[in-house]
């Protein structure tokens, strides 16, 4: 039998297998059996909870359609709650090895000591330039021109350890996300996909966003996503350095520090669903 957990960061739901107690031999296959809504669980993919030898945690993290991610903002805080409600760990302050470097989290716990949120330091943002010639530095990074579908759009490429191409827009409720996410995903300018941002600016300090990520489709919330954006409006002149940012998703709200030394602060909550059983599946 395996025993996993679902849990979910503001709507973007992962099965989670504490690999300290279960071993789990094909993570690729069994992502893409769990994800599945009618013949497994249901989820955005898989989350595997294993011990490291340079942190405290090790993740590894598997997107719908079997392919391994370097890093799952919404994944770090739930794996943050994890370890402390199940007792693994009495630290708040603790760190979390990904396939993009540590990670370091702390844990806010609630009135009956289960963990409510969790800050992450996400890192720094990398800028992705684009390779034509241009005016200043800055342009280098903001308003790629990308055609799809036959439209054009301008893109800020930004990697969170993950690479996400964010793109401003005067509203995205009506997007057909179904359409042109996987245009983006599959873009000859992204030999390794893309995860696509959509974003509207409300005001100098809120954001609304939608997501198209690789490898799993629409979700209701992407933590490096959600970095990507901040870090985005703040090279477009939207929002500024070192003030929190609200980005409405889907699924909730987080809260986006970018710092000066291009550093990025992710708070927000993090939600246990559930535990089942099952027999490890044939895959
Ligand atoms: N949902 C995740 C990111 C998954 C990234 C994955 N789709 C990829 O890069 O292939 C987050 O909260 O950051």
């Amino acid at each position: 039998m395996l025993t996993f957990s679902k849990m979910h960061g503001i709507g973007n739901d992962y099965i989670y297998i504490n690999c300290f107690k279960e071993t789990v031999t094909d993570p690729e296959k069994l992502s893409v059996f769990l994800s599945d809504v009618r013949f497994g669980v249901g989820s955005d993919g898989l989350v595997l909870i294993l011990p490291s030898e340079v942190a405290d945690f090790r993740m590894r993290i598997f997107n719908a359609d079997g392919s391994e991610a370097m890093m799952c903002g919404n994944a770090t805080r739930c794996i943050g709650k994890y370890v402390y409600d199940m007792g693994m760990t009495d630290k708040i302050e603790i760190s979390l090895e990904t396939n993009s470097g540590i990670k370091y989290l702390t844990l806010y716990p609630d009135a009956n000591n289960k963990i409510e949120s969790v800050k992450v330091d996400m890192g720094k943002a990398i800028l992705v330039p684009r390779e034509i010639p241009v005016n200043s530095d800055l342009e280098r990074f903001i308003a790629q021109p990308v055609t799809v579908d036959g439209k054009e759009y301008a893109m800020t490429c930004v990697s969170m350890g993950n690479p996400h191409a964010v793109v401003f827009l005067p509203e995205v409720d009506s997007l057909d996300l179904e359409k042109i996410g996987p245009s983006f995903e599959h873009h000859e300018l992204f030999p390794d996909r893309v995860n696509t941002e959509f974003v509207r600016v409300i005001d100098d300090h809120t954001l609304q966003m939608r997501v198209w990520e690789r490898g799993s489709g629409e979700t209701f919330a992407c933590g490096t996503g959600t970095c990507a954006t901040v870090v985005a409006a703040v090279l477009n002149g939207f929002c500024k350095k070192e003030e929190e940012i609200l980005v409405h998703l889907r699924g909730g709200d987080l809260r986006i520090i970018y710092h000066e030394d291009d550093t990025v602060t992710m708070i927000g909550p993090a939600i246990y669903v559930f535990e089942g059983k099952m027999e490890y599946p044939n895959l």
